[in-house]
């Protein structure tokens, strides 16, 4: 047996212990949700529902032992004070309270990212375990203290390339999984910083900075739990395919409260993917919106230009304009929002209007007392002349009403335009009354809904019932555990309570969260964040006012015309000086083969791309396929066929909408219309036909690139777009083109 047989022998006992540990929590939660399930308490109707809710707590504790139970354990740690820490995907502990099991997101785990020979901070060695289930077939460790080196003790290999390599070059499932195992320590630098407020990562392509900012919200919610417990993470990313592709990753660490949503999908009951075009994306992204909209909802508080008829049974009285205009002049200056402050208008009006009706009265010689004050102003306030009158000064709106017939008059528009905007500009904003909400109206909607204002009553019902439940839920935790052993500290009274809180109304937290526009969440990671629009921005940053954000973009990767050529001028409207940046620099997806193209491309473009320094070089050349024209689809189908043979993994196919249909027609003849996928959303399958915008994010195993020309020009960031295309392979890259290669794209 060699000293590595032995040594991985070793990891190997060790690792069963851990096993075994996992499989007896596992076996004793059981139980306890078993008990649970049965609990005599359960008699009503709400001890039922509260019951429930402890189920689905101990459920989501099994899932996620479960779904650690074979690769629990990746590292070692050990320190020059002689202590060993083992790292893995959770924190395990013997029944007597000794810890087996590092969670990689405590203190105690941070070296094993971090330290390296020159700063080895404490660490004498690290030991990546390399695993096939819960089987150890290989070690590999980073000597960091020399007096190692020449011990036999320990594996020849002095770093953790071994891992990472073999992690990066595994074929793609459709799915970004987790990095835990092997995040270097650039970015668990960035995962662990400690900036309260926003945070950019700054990166080129497949730099990780999609895996960074998930690692980065699950150690959030490890490390700040009780804050975030309550008020949530939100993760906004560009696409729904987008969000289906990393949507394993924080589960799979363990973290499920987490709300993802579109841009397009900000606003509850919305549901936006289409984007206006250029010009006009460029007019609804501006801030100038903001005043432009502002002055549409005062536009709407209006003086009748003549006294209004009344009949109050069978009394006729008038509301005057000057009336009106003290009632207006009193509910602006509450400074509320337009459907709170007209609470105010109309109490100042009526409160006007019962003068008039009483002054009438008298003036008819009708009987009427000051203790009837009460009943005529009920009388006015329920008459429905009255109603109609103030409803035509003073109407309450939902945002959509008022964004559907603002949007679709021009002369609203032009006059809202004032001096912030442009009367061409404003024009470019006309739409008719059903057409369908786009991306871009989505920003506007929330600064509509923010002008509008919410009713908060029922908010404020809800919070003062949510705090009575939590002393009532406290107390049937306590009872519940003391018929349940926990004894172990599994789980505590105040986390089964805080579980049946945050479901008392049947609804997760995510839940809850997702459907109120209002909600301010604990933290908010926003990918792909060069895309924002200002007005987008505004709308974020309005969910979280303490801005504890995590961005992260590539400014070089920009493709929307109202999205952001650098982050200082697309955050400093919202941030002052409290944007942290933190750059990535190493490239995990794309080899240099194939990265030495994209490079080129961006040079002959002008792009001012990010740097970066692949970690693979790769197998295989790019290839370059020259097609007449109307063989362009036929040649790309063959090239699918050829690259799905060679790397025997995910192909995807980037062309413009022009060909979409075309392309997608024959890959699902050619390779079966069930392995076929349109779209970011069909990613899973086998090959997958998308435009290069669709593509923003993603990765492929290999990818077949249509008319890169076409690309280039189909709109002024087109060259951003094909410099996403480029970098979208892992293994093999195919350019597929009729007539000229755009500049800098050469064989
Ligand atoms: N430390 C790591 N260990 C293993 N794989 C990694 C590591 N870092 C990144 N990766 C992998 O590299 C690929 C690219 O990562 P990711 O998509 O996060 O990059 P990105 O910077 O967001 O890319 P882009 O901006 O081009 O969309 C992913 O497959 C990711 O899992």
């Amino acid at each position: 047996m060699t000293s590595s047989d032995e040594q991985i022998a070793l990891e190997q006992r060790y690792c069963d212990r851990v096993y075994a540990r996992i499989d007896e929590q596992i076996a004793r939660l059981e139980t306890q949700h078993s008990s649970v399930i049965g609990a005599q308490t359960a008699s009503t109707h709400q001890n039922r529902s509260e019951r429930d809710s402890f189920a689905t707590f101990y459920e989501d504790r099994i899932g996620l032992l479960r779904s650690v139970s074979s690769n629990a354990i990746f590292g070692r740690l050990d320190r020059s004070d002689a202590s060993r820490h083992y790292i893995g995907r959770i924190g395990v502990f013997t029944a007597e309270g000794t810890q087996l099991l590092v969670d990689w997101r405590a203190p105690a785990a941070a070296a094993f990212y971090q330290a390296t020979p020159k700063c080895p901070g404490g660490v004498r060695l690290r030991r990546h375990l390399v695993t096939s289930g819960r089987t150890v077939v290989d070690i590999e460790d980073d000597v960091l203290d020399g007096s190692l080196l020449d011990s036999d003790e320990h594996h020849s290999s002095l770093q953790g390339e071994g891992a990472l390599l073999a992690a990066v070059s595994a074929k793609r499932t459709g799915r970004m999984g987790d990095i835990v195992a092997t995040i270097q320590a650039e970015q668990d630098r960035i995962i662990r910083h400690e900036t309260r407020g926003a945070l950019v990562v700054q990166g080129g392509p497949g730099t990780g900075k999609t895996a960074v900012a998930l690692h980065r919200a699950a150690y959030q919610l490890y490390t700040h739990r009780k804050r975030l417990e309550h008020s949530g993470v939100l993760i906004v990313a560009p696409t729904r395919g987008f969000l289906r592709y990393i949507e394993r990753v924080l589960p799979s660490l363990g973290e499920t409260g987490v709300v993802t949503l579109t841009p397009g999908e900000l606003v509850p009951g919305v549901r936006a993917d289409k984007r206006d075009r250029e010009e006009v994306a460029r007019v609804k992204g501006s801030l100038a919106m903001t005043k432009v909209l502002r002055r549409a909802i005062k536009a709407r508080q209006q003086i009748p230009k003549a006294p209004i008829d009344l009949n109050i049974d069978g009394v006729h009285i008038t509301l005057t304009p000057k009336d009106v205009r003290a009632a207006r002049a009193e509910a602006r200056a509450t400074g509320r929002p337009h459907n709170l402050a007209r609470t105010t208008f109309v109490r100042a009006a009526l409160e006007r209007l019962v003068e008039t009706y009483c002054a009438e009265l008298t003036r008819l010689e009708r009987p009427w007392a000051e203790e009837d004050r009460a009943d005529l102003l009920h009388d006015l306030r329920t008459n429905h002349d009255v109603k109609v009158a103030l409803n035509r000064c003073w109407l309450p709106y939902s945002p959509q009403s008022f964004a559907r017939s603002f949007f679709a008059s021009k002369d609203r528009l032009v006059h809202a335009a004032g001096e912030h905007m442009s009367a061409r500009e404003a024009k470019l904003l006309h739409r008719s009354k059903d057409a369908e909400w786009t991306v871009d109206d989505v920003a506007l909607l929330d600064e509509i809904a923010e002008l509008l204002g919410d009713d908060d009553s029922a908010a404020q019902r809800e919070q003062d019932k949510a705090r009575a439940a939590e002393r009532s839920n406290l107390e049937y935790a306590e009872k519940v555990l003391s018929m349940i052993d926990s004894s172990e500290g599994i789980v505590s009274a105040a986390e089964l309570a805080a579980q049946v809180g945050a479901r008392r109304d049947g609804r997760s937290l995510a839940e809850k969260a997702a459907a109120d526009r209002a909600w301010t969440y604990g933290h908010i990671v926003v990918d792909e964040a060069q895309e924002l629009s200002p007005m987008m921005w505004r709308a974020l940053m309005r969910r979280n006012p303490t801005k504890s954000f995590t961005i992260v973009g590539d400014v070089a990767q920009t493709s929307s015309i109202s999205g952001a050529d650098s982050w200082d001028s697309a955050l400093s409207p919202f941030i002052d000086d409290r944007a942290c940046i933190e750059e990535l620099t190493v490239n995990y997806r794309t080899p240099s083969r194939i990265m030495r193209h994209a490079s080129s491309l961006a040079a002959a473009h002008g792009l001012s791309v990010t740097e970066v320094r692949s970690v693979r070089n790769g197998e295989h050349d790019v290839r370059f396929i020259e097609a007449p024209e109307a063989d362009l689809v036929e040649k790309t189908l063959v090239e699918a066929r050829t690259l799905a043979d060679l790397t025997r993994g995910r192909v995807a196919i980037l062309c413009l909408d022009d060909h979409l249909d075309a392309v997608l027609a024959g890959a699902s003849s050619l390779f079966g219309e069930a392995a076929v996928g349109r779209g970011s959303v069909g990613i899973d399958r086998e090959v997958s036909v998308m435009t290069p915008t669709d593509a923003k994010g993603l990765e492929f195993d290999a990818v077949v690139i249509v008319q890169p020309r076409e690309i280039l020009e189909s709109h002024a960031r087109g060259a951003n777009d094909l410099y996403v295309a480029l970098t979208r392979p892992t293994q093999a890259l195919s350019v597929v083109y009729a007539g000229d290669l755009p500049a800098g794209l050469q064989p």
